[in-house]
């Protein structure tokens, strides 16, 4: 199995461009060769100036399909949305002519609109060409929450769903997560974390198997072809 590729930088700065010209690369690449390119994104705060150096890639952004790996149950309007940060820190300048899939559908519930999220995946089906995934201290990563009430079946590699509704204690509100399937078939899989917290996390994640205790365990043991890589600075 390859294990993960650990690249650290100075600063989140220099994290930020170097995981960006990465990014922008492969997707440029996929457009060449395939005419489309898609690309996976994180929600939560880290991905803020990563996605702010990535808005400024000169690629084809209008080939380009943008979706979240992860929601919170909010509208767009709540400062707890993924989509509205990713809405404001990439889609912006050439970017802007990219297209942005939303998760949120207006139900009341998650678990309301499972079944046309998974449908909508469904019909998308390809493989992700870049899928950047984030962290949180208690070892999630996309929504894989530690005691999630349906973990084992987000995280079942042979799982036919694409989409998955998720309730767990540390999760604050219902959450939408692509499933793992989905996730670690990306051509780029990269993990994105910063600070000293998130890297004594991740040296605890990579020292252990369960991934109950810290789903991101599940991504971190997935046999790949092409490594993770997780990006990281203090
Ligand atoms: O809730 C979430 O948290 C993780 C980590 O967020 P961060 O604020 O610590 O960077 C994020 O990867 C995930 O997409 C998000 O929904």
């Amino acid at each position: 199995m390859n294990r993960p590729v650990f690249h650290a930088y100075d600063s989140r700065e220099a994290l930020a461009e170097a995981l960006a010209a990465g990014c922008a690369a492969v997707l440029a690449g996929a457009i060449a060769t395939r005419g489309v390119a898609t690309l996976a994104v994180s929600g939560g705060s880290t991905p803020k100036l990563f996605l702010d150096h990535l808005s400024r890639a000169e690629i084809d952004w209008k080939d380009v399909e943008i979706t979240l790996v992860d929601e919170r149950w909010v509208p767009e309007t709540s400062d707890r949305s993924n989509h509205a940060m990713v809405r404001a820190h990439l889609m912006k300048g050439p970017a802007s002519e990219a297209h942005l899939l939303p998760f949120y559908t207006g139900h009341e519930t998650p678990e309301e609109a499972v079944e046309d999220l998974c449908e909508r995946y469904r019909r998308l089906t390809r493989r992700f060409d870049v899928a950047v995934l984030g962290m949180g201290t208690d070892g999630h990563t996309a929504s894989f929450f530690p005691g999630a009430d349906n973990l084992h079946a987000v995280l079942d590699p042979k799982g036919q769903d694409a989409v998955a509704a998720v309730r767990a204690p540390g999760a604050g509100e219902p959450r939408i997560t692509l499933t793992l399937p989905l996730l670690v078939d990306a051509r780029l899989l990269c993990l994105h974390i910063e600070g000293e917290e998130k890297r004594a996390v991740y040296d605890q994640a990579l020292a252990g198997e369960d991934p109950s205790e810290m789903p991101v365990r599940a991504v971190l043991n997935h046999p790949r072809e092409e490594p993770l890589n997780v990006f990281w600075a203090p």
